[in-house]
């Protein structure tokens, strides 16, 4: 799959003057809920209503979703509202029915792409569809696993589509429910610049407090939209209540939230080339410091083949990242920044000395 304009099309067809907003339950619950929700949000800036029929569930017994019986509230919404509607399908069964209930958008869970056979199968049910299909990443941080499927609905001949970013699963205690890892997406955004991307700050922080603050993240880095749960009354909500918000917190955060042009023009393009041209000096710099700081793990590699001494030196290794947090906290770099740079650093010395030792 090539990068094309066309991939575009359904949203600038949308016409939009601010970015795309999805918003609705996580689930949809009962039928007054939904409408009650759906009319709140009906003149706010929200295209789009979401709601959850079939919930995917880590563990068997929680609430798996009111199933097909919530399709026909959804219709609802849309001919009392005039909102579009999305709903998340998993296998075939999901896709008839969203397709016979004529839901507007269909979106793939990260437990679904994480599964190229679901996808496919998915994919397959799909193909030649004109609805808008959406494919959230997969749980773990594999862009191509994402990229495979969008590729595989491309395949199928489905040409309105985007993705959606809602953070990685680690195995680490972090402030998020599913860490950003805001590369993934830009890196996906600089290889498919045309693919629209939606950011989902309700499953990356996992609770309330957050959304405002990744949604600002996501729109500076040019994201064309935001998914938000939303509920009437969210500490009730039957799924994911930590972070569900309330369609008039939503508006808030809407209208808190700053838009910036994509690009600079005139002085202040002026203004950011001059400062640009500085920091490629420097990244030449750091090219030139890098290079010279393996010429030294080299030579110390020689030392090690000829001794007979190992690569890996945990204690001095251990002794490097720690002085360089330390230092880089003093000059306002953070433990985070630092350690992903020392043990990138420190991966492509062992890997030069791996070289010199395995030679013959
Ligand atoms: O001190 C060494 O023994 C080195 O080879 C240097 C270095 C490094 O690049 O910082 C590389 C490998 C070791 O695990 C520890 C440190």
């Amino acid at each position: 799959m090539e990068n094309k304009k066309e991939l575009r099309t359904w949203l600038d067809d949308m016409k939009l003057d601010h970015p795309l907003v999805i918003a609705g339950p996580c689930s949809a619950e009962t039928e007054e809920q939904v409408l009650k929700i759906a009319h709140e949000l009906k003149d706010t800036d929200v295209t789009v209503f979401r709601a959850g029929v079939w919930k995917p569930r880590t563990r068997p017994g929680g609430f798996e979703g009111v199933g097909a019986v919530a399709l026909p509230w959804l219709k609802k919404v849309k001919e009392q509202t005039g909102l579009l509607t999305a709903v998340e399908v998993a296998n075939v069964a999901h896709v008839k029915l969203a397709l016979e209930a004529d839901v507007d958008i269909l979106w793939l869970g990260a437990r679904t792409t994480v599964n190229p056979f679901a996808v496919q199968e998915v994919a397959d049910a799909l193909e030649g569809t004109d609805k808008i299909i959406l494919i959230k990443n997969p749980i773990n941080p594999d862009l191509a696993l994402w990229l495979g499927g969008v590729e595989r609905l491309y395949k199928a001949n489905i040409k309105n589509l985007g993705v959606i970013h809602r953070g990685f699963s680690s195995y680490k205690k972090t402030r998020y429910r599913n860490v950003p890892q805001w590369q993934l997406p830009i890196e996906l955004k600089r290889q498919f610049p045309d693919l629209p991307i939606i950011n989902d700050p309700s499953h990356i922080c996992g609770n309330r407090t957050g959304i405002q603050e990744i949604s600002q993240i996501a729109l500076d880095l040019n994201f064309e939209g935001l998914m938000i749960e939303t509920h009437i009354t969210p500490d009730d909500a039957w799924s994911d209540a930590a972070q569900q918000i309330t369609p008039a917190r939503l508006v808030e955060i809407m209208n808190d939230l700053k838009v910036r042009k994509p690009k600079a023009e005139g002085e202040t393009l002026d203004q950011l080339q001059q400062l640009r041209a500085e920091i490629d000096v420097i990244d030449n710099h750091i090219i030139d410091t890098l290079a010279e700081r393996m010429k030294v793990a080299v030579q110390i590699g020689e030392v090690k083949k000829s001794k007979n001494i190992s690569v890996l030196q945990d204690a001095r290794w251990g002794e490097i990242l720690q002085n360089m947090v330390a230092v880089g906290e003093k000059s306002g770099l953070s433990q985070d920044f630092i350690e992903s740079v020392f043990k990138a650093i420190h991966q492509e010395s062992i890997n030069k000395q791996e070289e010199i030792v395995t030679s013959k």
